[in-house]
């Protein structure tokens, strides 16, 4: 079996003193759309940050993209690397405009990749058209959130990480965010970490997925072995 894009093997992080992830190991193959389910305060987005060096301190274990040890990389240097983060709380900038949020992704460019032109952003996200002159701070939650996801892929990352991202969302726009993401997987290629706690949006954007549980995975796979055991929504999700 070829390595996988991302790996990450016996993983101990958290914050100061406190550790809150006990040993977490996760493989994601290139092109795989997975999720990383939880309650809140599981770990989730703990894992996300280490994975891009954006706040908690790694404990022990190592994470490497591509057979590439990642550990002695900043968060900079990760994301030109081609691990993009959008996080939970969206930061999309108030006083510039849309096109100019989404334009920021760029630093991010992995060395002799080209990014993505705006015209390519305009045609992956055309709900965004109407609305790319307007500020930040005059969006939807749901613009904004896409807005965020624009900003994530335009300088075309390896893995995209997505933190939460329909939280707080009305359900038409989950069903409008959960086919964006389904075709920048399936047509783009993308490959996708997303925690949630929706599990309809989840099922609709990844193949597999693990369960996260006191910072330790508890259970990995398809949605039909997910679906098989009913005692793990109740045991792991807030369902
Ligand atoms: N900056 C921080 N400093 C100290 N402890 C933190 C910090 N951020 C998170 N924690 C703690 O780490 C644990 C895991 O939190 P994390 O945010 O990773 O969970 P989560 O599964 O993403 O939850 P949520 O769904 O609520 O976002 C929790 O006990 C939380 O209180």
């Amino acid at each position: 079996m070829a390595d996988p894009l991302l790996r990450i093997d016996a993983l101990h992080a958290g914050y100061g003193d406190a550790v809150v992830l006990h040993g977490i190991d996760l493989a994601i193959a290139d092109g795989a759309a997975v999720a990383l389910l939880g309650r809140n305060g599981a770990g989730k987005s703990t894992v996300l940050k280490t994975i891009l060096n954006a706040g908690p301190k790694l404990v022990a274990g190592r994470i490497s993209l591509d057979g590439r040890d990642l550990r002695a990389l900043g968060a900079d240097a990760r994301a030109r690397a081609g691990l993009m983060l959008v996080p939970e709380d969206r930061r999309v900038f108030p006083h510039i405009t849309v096109a100019e949020n989404i334009a920021l992704g760029v630093h991010a460019a992995r060395p002799g990749v080209k990014p993505m032109t705006m015209d390519e952003i305009w045609d992956l996200f055309p709900a965004l058209v109407p609305f790319a002159e307007r500020a930040g701070y005059a969006l939807s939650g749901g613009q904004q959130q896409m807005v965020a996801v624009a900003r994530g892929v335009i300088a075309r990352p390896r893995l995209l990480l997505l933190d939460e991202p329909v939280e707080g969302l009305a359900p038409v726009i989950v069903d409008q965010m959960a086919a964006e993401i389904r075709r920048l997987h399936r047509d783009h290629g993308l490959t996708v970490l997303v925690t949630e706690q929706n599990l309809s949006f989840a099922r609709a954007v990844t193949d597999t997925l693990h369960l996260i549980d006191s910072g330790e995975l508890v259970h990995s796979g398809d949605w039909a072995g997910f679906d098989a055991d009913p005692t793990l929504k109740t045991r792991y999700l807030a369902v």
